[in-house]
């Protein structure tokens, strides 16, 4: 008997050309180029990037058949050639393929590592490394000089992040902080640029050699590699300090020899999840803080709004407690407002099809590449009213949130690839902002107008605003 073949139903698909397909069509803002195709060829999108089959959803009705009914269908990652050096073969927890591996080091994760707990551990850091940003920033406001914002936000987080996490302070380290935000930046293009290798598999290869992207990605891996290694030899020297960081509970597993899938943890899976933290942890922060700054800045409404919320909270106490930020409620919809227009990861991070499913009819073959455009669902008119307004009161009236239960808004993911990390990425955001916006007011500087504020962003896996945004402080005295 024969078995008659089932109709094959794609989804529609923009014309491409022969060999790269729709490759040209990305653009240099993919996430922008896609929400455009969407609007002509609808929320499944079938494209061919290289010899890749892709498909992109750009709804949020068609992102939750993917990310929740089907999403054991569709949770497993692409191998990728940046992150597979820069994870040591997908030893990390955002790349490594669905299998017993990942689900058991993911568990370890959320509940040693990225717990409430550590979290709030945490905090004495925070408001060190918070007070250290507050007088740089009090000495701008004393000489009336502008605030590089984006790159404050940046060193705020770093220096969190790597002394809660690593245990280390980068000024007293070889690797000062310049340098290590090259290693960042490298290691975000690595992660995000689309490289020839990964749509063509068979000889893109080739043209990553031959345009030098293979030998300077080769170069991260190193000096990531040694930067590791340096931070370990730091943890065996400084045994006796107080509290177990990251990097402790992370080697003392190893240590023990704990397995985790299909076989011990070795110094490589340290690294590679290590790599997830500092990848995962320092960018997608910092780039929320500058776009909720620049958005208020353009809306003189939210942002008294915001302060003065703020400033009754927290009235003449000298310091901002994690307690006190559960009560900023406008604050957290200002913070909400901005990941729906900007979310640090536009295309979250690319999916691959384990097993055929269907969404809207079309069906989704194994082994298709799938983005979900979250950039182009916070945009959505069927969805959302004027999308283009800066407006953190739409949140008043209904119970969205941004933890991959309402799939309007995801700035996190979804389902079993969710972010691990939810609660503390929110945290250092509030926080942050918080500590600015109470102890600053801000101002344009001379000669430029709201209208001149610019809103371009730059390409990548974390999509930030491309040019910095500098701000003149005043200090705010309480009385
Ligand atoms: C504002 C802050 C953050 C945002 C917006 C963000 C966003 C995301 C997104 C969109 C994903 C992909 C989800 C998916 O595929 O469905 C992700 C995964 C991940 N994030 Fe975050 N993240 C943030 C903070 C952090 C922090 C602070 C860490 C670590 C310290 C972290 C570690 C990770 C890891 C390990 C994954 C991989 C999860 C997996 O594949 O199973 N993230 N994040």
């Amino acid at each position: 008997a024969f078995k008659r073949k089932k109709q094959q139903r794609r989804p529609p698909s923009p014309p491409g050309l022969p060999i790269i397909g729709n490759l040209h069509q990305l653009g240099e803002l993919p996430h922008q180029s896609l929400w455009k195709l969407s609007k002509e060829y609808g929320p499944v999108m079938f494209l061919k990037l290289g010899s890749i089959p892709t498909v992109v959803l750009s709804s949020s009705e068609t992102a939750k058949q993917a990310l929740k009914i089907h999403d054991l269908h569709c949770c497993s990652r692409p191998s990728l050639a940046g992150p597979r050096e820069l994870s040591y073969n997908y030893l990390d927890i955002a790349f490594a393929p669905y299998d017993d591996y990942w689900k058991e080091v993911k568990k370890l994760c959320v509940q040693e590592v990225f717990s409430p707990k550590r979290v709030h551990t945490m905090q004495p850091i925070r408001d060190e490394e918070v007070k250290k940003l507050i007088d740089i920033v009090t000495k701008s406001a004393q000489e009336k000089t502008p605030v590089n914002l984006s790159e404050k936000f940046l060193s705020l987080t770093v220096g969190v992040i790597c002394r809660a996490a690593f245990g280390v302070s980068f000024h007293e380290t070889v690797l000062n902080s310049d340098r290590f935000d090259k290693f960042i930046n490298e290691a975000f293009l690595f992660l995000g640029s689309f490289s020839a290798s990964d749509f063509f598999p068979n000889g893109g290869w080739i043209v990553d050699r031959l345009t030098g992207l293979q030998g300077r990605r080769e170069r991260s891996v190193r000096d990531l590699d040694a930067f590791y290694e340096q931070m370990f030899d730091l943890h065996r020297e400084e045994k006796e300090k107080g509290s177990e960081d990251f990097v402790d509970l992370l080697l003392r597993f190893q240590k023990e020899e704990s397995v985790l899938g299909y076989g011990k943890l070795t110094r490589n899976h340290v690294k590679a999840i290590l790599m997830n933290v500092l990848i995962g942890g320092i960018g997608t922060s910092a780039i929320t803080m500058t776009w909720a700054m620049t958005e208020l800045m353009r809306s003189p409404r939210a942002m008294k709004k915001v302060q003065s919320e703020i400033r009754n909270q927290i009235g003449n106490k000298s310091m901002i407690t994690l307690d006190d930020i559960e009560q900023l409620h406008y604050l957290k919809m200002v913070v909400k407002e901005t990941w729906r227009l900007h979310p640090p990861a536009p295309l979250i991070v690319p999916r691959e099809v384990m097993s055929e499913f269907e969404i809207n009819g079309y069906q989704i073959q194994p082994k298709t590449r799938l983005y979900v455009n979250v950039w182009a669902i916070g945009r959505d008119p069927d969805t959302w009213k004027d999308p283009d307004m800066f407006l953190p009161e739409r949140f008043i009236d209904n119970n969205i949130d941004p933890k991959g239960q309402s799939f309007e808004l995801l700035p996190f993911g979804a389902g079993r690839r969710l972010c691990p990390a939810i609660y503390m990425g929110t945290s250092m955001v509030e926080f942050g902002l918080a500590n600015m916006l109470f102890h600053f007011d801000w101002k344009l500087p001379e000669d430029m107008e709201v209208e001149d504020i610019d809103m371009e962003e730059s390409p990548g896996l974390n999509v930030s605003k491309k040019n910095e945004l500098l701000l003149v402080p005043v200090k705010y005295v309480y009385n």
